[in-house]
């Protein structure tokens, strides 16, 4: 059969990606992941089947590396493990791919394969496409910021046609520090039966074409939920029953994106109050340009204390007005830390998602100051322990709260030191557009965040207690805030202090 005949656009047949706007990434032996298995002759599902912890963790083996050696059967895409298929002329959608073999219920069928190129470029692309007039479309997204086009070069799994009930699906797997699109079986699936899966989230079609593909679940479009379907669609002109439009179900999948949810809320408030019921920052506030983004003013570490000051705790505490300015520091400048530019890095992509730090949350229950669930705004205020220690008037106390902050300060410092020894890793991430960094780099940060809150959590309840139950300093002897600290009076053994310390 001459395809061209039969109305195939000329293409190139690959078996792998090719990247036009970047070079294939190196892994590095520190990313490599080893499994456990071990290869015995009499159990077949030994050498890396579906135990393998590679396998379940959707990476490939690397050869060299794994403890099976040329037994490993988890490099399916690197060996082109492919199921058998045919390709066959469709009734009004083209042509599509058979099964021509019986394929089991989760056996990887296909790699989707063409060329890596920019999420600008795909979309650019497409538009050229439509412009020559090209009806069938070949460019699927492969994560936050980059694409397949199997346009022009591709794999055989460019044909497989959507279905609104399909017997395939599409996975995404680590094959040698990249991410690789396969097309897998959802169900067992007799020979001679057409593949298809669900265009939906990762389709960049462009035009809004009706789907043939006869479901009674049917949602009358192809990829209507796919992330470029909003934006660039257009109507064919043609006779083809495909290409009409009529309404259909607007749904934009970006408004899954956890990011853009807080991003909404962000909006409608106007900034000048926050989601996450502790903090509100004042409508003054100017951000450094490190700060434009969403994400960093959704992310927030802070390097100074910040307590709500209508916690029911620190309310109940009486203190003179003018005492009260002195104990809070209103620099908003100094608010937010310069490191917050890097969390907000790694969390600009979509692999960190699973590794989120401190982001905002909104509160489920509603509390007295979300009356209505909607946050009522409160002045930030900053609490320098320095100055709460001076006033108060027990040594033990005094110390007890510096201690804190010395262990809070540490804390900060180690956090800095680990930004600067995985920025390279960071930057080259952002870089190389990969969905995921490095677990080592993800785990050290987890680790080092944690340490962080504990120390900023023992802070402040320190200084909560001490501001409701230590005694203060006697009015006659005022503070002195640029002095060292002067230690008071009171007896540390005096029955007050001693409540104070152990309370
Ligand atoms: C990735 S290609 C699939 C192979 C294509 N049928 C061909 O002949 O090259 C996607 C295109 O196939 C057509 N198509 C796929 N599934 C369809 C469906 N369920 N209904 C209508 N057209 C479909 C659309 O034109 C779509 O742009």
């Amino acid at each position: 059969m001459d395809l061209q005949d039969e109305g195939m656009l000329q293409y190139i047949h690959i078996y792998q990606n090719e990247f036009v706007h970047r070079k294939h990434k190196k892994q590095k032996e520190e990313d490599i992941a080893i499994c456990e298995c071990s290869y015995n002759a009499s159990d077949p599902g030994s050498a890396c089947g579906e135990r393998c912890l590679n396998v379940l963790t959707s990476t490939e083996c690397t050869p060299g590396y794994c403890p099976c050696g040329e037994y490993c059967q988890n490099q399916r895409f690197q060996k082109n493990k492919y199921a058998k298929t045919k390709l066959f002329k469709t009734d009004g959608r083209g042509w599509g791919l058979l099964a021509d073999e019986d394929i089991k219920a989760g056996q990887f069928i296909i790699e989707y394969s063409g060329e890596v190129i920019t999420w600008i470029e795909a979309k650019q692309r497409s538009h050229a496409y439509e412009n020559q007039g090209m009806v069938d479309a070949y460019i699927i997204s492969l994560n936050a910021s980059e694409s397949i086009d199997a346009t022009r070069r591709g794999s055989l799994g460019r044909f497989i046609n959507h279905s609104c009930q399909p017997n395939c699906e599409t996975r995404k797997w680590n094959v040698l520090g990249e991410i690789r699109v396969g097309i897998f079986a959802k169900q067992d699936i007799l020979m001679g039966s057409e593949l298809a899966y669900d265009y939906n989230f990762e389709w960049y079609g462009g035009a809004k074409v009706r789907c043939l593909c006869g479901a009674l679940t049917c949602s009358g479009f192809l990829g209507a939920k796919s992330r470029g379907f909003q934006e660039d669609t257009y109507l064919w002109e043609d006779d083809d029953d495909r290409y009409s439009v009529e309404d259909i179900p607007l749904y934009d999948s970006a408004e899954d994106e956890p990011t853009l949810k807080l991003q909404k809320c962000l909006d409608s408030t106007n900034f000048s109050q926050t989601t996450d019921g502790r903090i509100n920052y004042p409508s003054n506030l100017k951000f450094s340009e490190d700060w434009k983004d969403v994400d960093s003013r959704v992310l927030s570490v802070h390097q100074q204390i910040t307590v709500p000051i209508e916690d029911p705790a620190s309310s109940s505490v009486k203190i003179e007005s003018s005492e009260e300015k002195n104990l809070f520091s209103q620099d908003p400048q100094n608010i937010y830390p310069q490191k917050n530019a890097m969390i907000s890095r790694i969390k600009s992509n979509s692999a960190c998602r699973n590794y989120q730090i401190s982001a905002s949350v909104v509160p489920k229950k509603r509390s007295k100051n979300f009356p209505n669930g909607k946050p009522k705004f409160l002045p930030l205020k900053q609490i320098d322990p320095k100055l709460i220690a001076q006033r108060l008037a027990c040594r033990k106390a005094q110390d007890e709260l510096l201690n804190y902050e010395i262990k809070h300060k540490e804390a900060m410092e180690q956090l800095d030191l680990l930004y600067k020894e995985i920025r390279p890793a960071i930057e080259e991430h952002e870089r190389d557009s990969q969905d995921c960094v490095a677990t080592s780099v993800a785990e050290k940060w987890i680790e080092v965040s944690c340490l962080k809150l504990k120390a900023e959590f023992d802070l402040y309840s320190s200084v909560i207690k001490h501001m409701i139950f230590t005694p203060r300093r006697a009015e006659a002897d005022p503070p002195d805030s640029k002095s060292e600290i002067k230690y008071l009076t009171l007896d540390s053994s005096s029955s007050e202090c001693q409540k104070a310390i152990g309370s």
